[in-house]
């Protein structure tokens, strides 16, 4: 009992030290971001709203600029507004913005420091990427069409015979995308035991890595706690344990398919035929094949409800899009990739798509790993500290005035139009989403982005091929119009399921079941 006083004693005066207010030597010539005044020991920690805290940030960029300071509890962060100071410092300074926060409990417990998403920067990060680089990049990317051919089919037909049902489509298309990618593991109802077990896990981490969810993340000399005195060490290591035996058994099912029937390929199979290339354990390589799917499911099906939810209310942009396709396609196929060249109004709505509702909204925080100074566009020089994050919020960004005109509107033209400043030529490559600020920054850049861009480019272009969109009307015959923003919250955000009405396009419904039936007959199941 002494003994843990004693702990606790000392756990105080180290949080009552830490949060003290330090003062920072700044280089000469160099001053401290601004940013709004903070209370004693929290600073801004009670200013930032629980939910949607992107309105707040661009509220703040409105008063001190667009890289302002906040300081949560002791921990500096800075707000990055706009894109050229995103590209400055987390791009072309990447040796020293691609690290990521210390979070003792979903990095070091949960993930044994394994997870690439949540890992700082260094070899470990850099030998999983190298095996992601390998499995997603553009040249790869592009044998996975015929699959994403086959899954956006099946999504299209199950949405017009079930259109209320439209986000269960997109998020068994984004998933069974990427189990049948990584494990050769056909997803049919999306109800699968392992589809439910990798959900689970995918729960955890959103929960574990949360802001504030675990105090030995504000307070990491909690870690030096006895493991009989810490719950959230216990807790750790059972979370851990679910996760790593999931990711193993799943390699092991994926290896075993490339040995079992010859030519099936998956990403387990590709990491195994080669493995001496990589500096990697097995439970390694099981967190890096693991965790693609709860970094890039989610947010591929997040996407297509905003691009539901943009179709629905803006119904001429709509009727644009079904126009080019249907110059393009014709009446009697669907849409495939070797039309996109020819579709640059579909990939310019699936672009404004992701800039009106970006999915991750607040962008995903780097930290700086050594003290910099940086020029800002109004030529104050600002000292920036190591070990401080730096959150590129997209919402703001992508609602810079300079570079985006009217913000607030959904303008696919801004990307399709010489008079807006985000248009480039020749319109059969522009515009794409390559380097797009949706996908982060720098090194820590989306490497799931040319897999990403393919399922929206197919499956959005397939929507608008067979499908029409409009509002619900209420018995009166009034429109029901849903809500421009009213969407969940958390780290991933879409639109709280929202009301339309979809038919079948004239005659299309049976191009659609014949083009389904050719590609799953009437099985609905594939092993690769
Ligand atoms: C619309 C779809 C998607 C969006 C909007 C998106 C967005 C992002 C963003 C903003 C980041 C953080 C980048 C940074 O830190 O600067 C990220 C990281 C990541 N994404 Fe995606 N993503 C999508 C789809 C995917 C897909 C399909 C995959 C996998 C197949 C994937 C795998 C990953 C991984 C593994 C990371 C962590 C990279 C690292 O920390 O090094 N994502 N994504």
């Amino acid at each position: 009992m002494l003994a843990t006083l004693v702990l606790l004693g000392a756990a105080l005066a180290v949080i009552v030290y830490v949060l003290q207010p330090k003062q920072t030597q700044l280089p000469k010539g160099t001053q401290l971001p601004s940013g709004p005044p903070g209370k004693p020991l929290v600073g801004n920690l009670l200013d930032i709203p629980p939910k949607h805290s992107w309105f707040q940030f661009l509220e703040w960029s409105k008063k001190y600029g667009p890289l302002y300071s906040l300081n949560l509890a002791g921990q500096k962060h800075v707000i990055i507004s706009t894109e050229d100071i995103a590209n400055d410092l987390l791009r072309e300074r990447g040796n020293l913005y691609s690290s990521r926060m210390k979070l003792p409990m979903a990095t070091e417990l949960l993930s044994r420091n394994l997870r690439p998403l949540l890992l700082p920067y260094g070899d470990t990060w850099r030998n999983g990427r190298k095996l992601m680089h390998n499995l997603a990049n553009v040249s790869v990317a592009t044998t996975y069409e015929p699959m994403q051919e086959e899954e956006s089919i099946r999504a299209v037909r199950d949405l017009l015979r079930a259109p209320e049902k439209y986000e269960t489509w997109f998020e068994r298309y984004s998933a069974g995308l990427i189990l049948r990618l990584a494990y050769s593991k056909p997803v049919v109802t999306g109800e699968e035991p392992f589809v439910r077990d990798v959900l689970a896990v995918v729960h955890t981490v959103e929960r574990v890595a949360s802001p504030g969810a675990y105090l030995v993340d504000t307070f990491p000399i909690l870690m030096y706690l006895p493991y009989w005195l810490a719950p959230f060490k216990r807790e750790g290591a059972r979370l851990h344990n679910a996760e790593i035996t999931l990711f193993r058994n799943l390699l092991d099912e994926g290896v075993k398919v490339g040995q079992t029937q010859p030519g099936a390929e998956n990403f387990c199979t590709t990491w195994h035929q080669n493995r001496e290339a990589y500096d990697l354990s097995n439970d390694h390589v099981a967190y890096v094949i693991g965790t693609l799917f709860e970094a890039g499911a989610g947010t591929t099906a997040s996407a297509m409800a905003s691009f539901m939810l943009a179709m629905t209310l803006h119904p001429a942009e709509f009727a644009k899009m079904q126009q080019e396709i249907d110059k393009v396609v014709g009446a009697d196929r669907v849409p495939s990739f070797s039309d996109m060249a020819q579709l640059s109004r579909v990939r310019a709505v699936v672009k404004e798509v992701l800039r009106w509702r970006p999915v991750t909204a607040g962008g995903l925080p780097h930290m700086l790993v050594k003290d910099d100074t940086y020029e800002m566009p109004d030529g104050r020089s600002v000292f920036l500290e190591a070990g401080t994050a730096f959150h590129p919020v997209q919402w703001s960004i992508h609602r810079e005035a300079k570079l985006y005109p009217k913000p607030d509107e959904f303008r696919p033209e801004r990307w399709l139009d010489p008079g807006w400043p985000t248009y480039r030529e020749p319109l059969t490559k522009f515009p794409n989403l390559q380097n797009f600020s949706a996908f982060g920054f720098g090194r820590r850049i989306c490497p799931g982005l040319n897999i990403a861009e393919r399922s929206l480019y197919i499956l959005a272009s397939r929507v608008a091929w067979s499908c029409e969109i409009s509002y619900q009307k209420t018995a009166a015959g009034d429109d029901i119009v849903p809500p421009s923003y009213d969407y969940v919250s958390g780290f991933n955000v879409q639109p709280k399921p929202f009301p339309f009405a979809l038919k079948p396009r004239q005659q299309r419904a049976k191009v659609v079941e014949r083009e389904y039936q050719k590609a799953w007959g009437s099985g609905d199941s594939k092993t690769s």
